[in-house]
């Protein structure tokens, strides 16, 4: 098994990668066998194992919340198993990305140095001075300093997209041109547009990079042709080497504007010189472009990035976390893994809204986030949760149970009584009759036609198991906040 998170493991040396990998599939396929196959997608699916230059062997988790529950539900077995298929019963030490890439920053899968300097060379933006002043400009205009390779967390969601942006970053060869990167507001476009910019100039400063977003373009073009220097604005942009333009969808339907673009794409292209686009839906959907255009994009490379799932959520947390304890001179911060989980799973919407919320408990509590409970956090962010109240449905509890524990919400219907789902299957009862005004024969009846006697045995079970067992009592405690919002 290869590891998905892949974006600083590289850092590793990769020695007898094909053996390691090997031993891993074995290990892997039996813990799958051994437990829910959605368990060990939740937490070990995305796991991978690395060696380093000094032959140290890791079993990397993409996040420190997967880490700690592998450590505390499945590590013994996994050292077992390993020692069991590796001829060489190597010492196997579990870490999660972020721990690594903090213990390691040397390479990125590019082969380039990580993270990058800033650059020498300028980003030569529309109006911007000339290359030799330029030059000693200390920021490149219209990009984000924070936007970077190495503050970009690549996951399912988005790995095709990170892969193919590191390769034009590097100017590597054989690819399709355009590229065009494509998907929902709020997950990452922007960033891996900035982060291709700040590669490129630091690969190869000689060469003429443009970054402007596409309402750049058109105010810029409509400006020069009110200043007649409609010439000067086209050899500028003719002559870039990478010519960038984030949110394209911006100028469809503005004719003169998408005319200027479309030739300036065809010289770029017919040139050899790269093209990168990013747009709020695939050029298939792009309906008010103009033909031309959009048949210019479509013939590029399209990548779709998709909503950030939740593993990716926590991983983007935990990278914040390292950034923004730098400020404060700290390696970085931490915060209670039921405050992470409660965000993950509570803003959903845009990772600009999750990291929000995030700076929202930084900026308040400072490097006392380390210390804040699942109440002050919920206080703190309770302006952003207003209108999120919502009617609790059994069916919700059923998910959000099936979510935390690792299952699907099927098992908690079925006939199944091992103990693994049952007892989830006895909270999720006792969430419903605490957080929904069902009747117990109601509440049966949606868990798999049950009887009210089953489910009264739950509630009664879970209330009495609750006091001993603290475990149960946070996981109670986290879905009931998580469904209440
Ligand atoms: N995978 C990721 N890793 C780290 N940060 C991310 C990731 N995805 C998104 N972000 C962060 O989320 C915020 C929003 O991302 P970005 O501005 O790139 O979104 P966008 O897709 O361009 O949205 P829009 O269409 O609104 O311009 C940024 O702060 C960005 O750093």
């Amino acid at each position: 098994m290869t590891m998905n998170y892949s974006g600083g493991m590289t850092s590793l040396a990769n020695r007898g990668g094909g053996e390691l990998e090997a031993v891993w599939a074995k290990a892997s396929a039996a813990l799958k066998s051994e437990m829910s196959q959605d368990t060990f997608n939740s937490w070990l699916g995305q796991a991978g194992v690395r060696e380093n230059a000094a032959g140290e062997l890791y079993l990397v988790t993409p996040t420190g919340i997967a880490r700690d529950w592998v450590r505390r539900n499945a590590w013994r077995r996994v050292t077992e198993l390993w020692s069991q298929y590796d001829p060489q019963r190597r010492a196997l030490e579990l870490r999660s990305r972020a721990e690594l890439d903090t213990a390691a920053p040397a390479q990125d899968s590019a082969g380039a140095a990580s993270p990058a300097p800033a650059p020498k060379a300028p980003l030569q933006a529309l109006a911007s001075p000339a290359a030799e002043e330029a030059e000693t400009a200390p920021r490149a205009p219209g990009l984000q300093e924070r936007f970077r390779f190495d503050t970009f967390v690549p996951g399912p969601a988005n790995e095709f997209a990170h892969s193919v942006a590191k390769k034009v970053a590097c100017w590597s060869d054989g690819h399709f041109n355009p590229v065009v990167f494509h998907g929902p507001y709020g997950f990452g476009k922007t960033h891996l547009l900035n982060a291709i910019a700040w590669e490129a100039m630091r690969a190869s400063p000689g060469r003429k990079v443009i970054y402007l977003t596409a309402e750049r373009f058109l105010q810029s073009f409509v400006r020069a042709m009110m200043d007649r220097t409609g010439p000067a604005f086209k050899d500028e942009l003719r002559a870039a080497d990478l010519l960038l333009i984030d949110d394209v969808h911006f100028i469809a339907g503005k004719q003169s504007s998408q005319e200027e673009l479309y030739h300036t794409l065809a010289a770029l292209t017919q040139d050899g010189r790269r093209v990168v686009f990013t747009a709020d839906r695939a050029p298939n959907d792009l309906t008010e472009m103009d033909a031309r255009l959009r048949s210019h994009l479509q013939a590029g490379l399209v990548c779709g990035i998709e909503p950030a799932d939740r593993t990716l959520r926590l991983g983007i947390l935990e990278r914040k976390l390292v950034q923004l304890g730098r400020p404060m001179g700290q390696p970085g911060l931490n915060a209670r893994p039921e405050v992470l989980q409660f965000l993950a799973d509570r803003f959903t919407d845009s990772v600009r809204e999750l990291e929000g919320a995030l700076n929202t408990l930084v900026a308040r509590v400072g490097e006392r986030v380390e210390a804040l409970n699942l109440d002050e956090a919920q206080a703190i962010l309770r302006p952003h949760l207003r209108g999120a109240e919502k009617r609790i449905t059994v069916d919700d509890i059923q998910k959000a149970a099936a979510e935390h524990y690792g299952m699907k919400q099927a098992d908690l219907i079925s006939e199944r009584r091992n103990r693994a789902v049952a007892r989830p299957r006895q909270a999720a009862m006792w969430l419903a009759k605490t957080l929904t005004t069902r009747s117990l024969p109601d509440i049966g009846r949606r868990f798999g036609g049950r009887d009210h006697t089953t489910v009264l045995h739950a509630v009664r079970r879970i209330e009495a198991l609750r006091q001993e067992d603290p475990q149960l009592a946070r996981d109670l405690e986290v879905l009931t906040r998580k469904l209440r919002g």
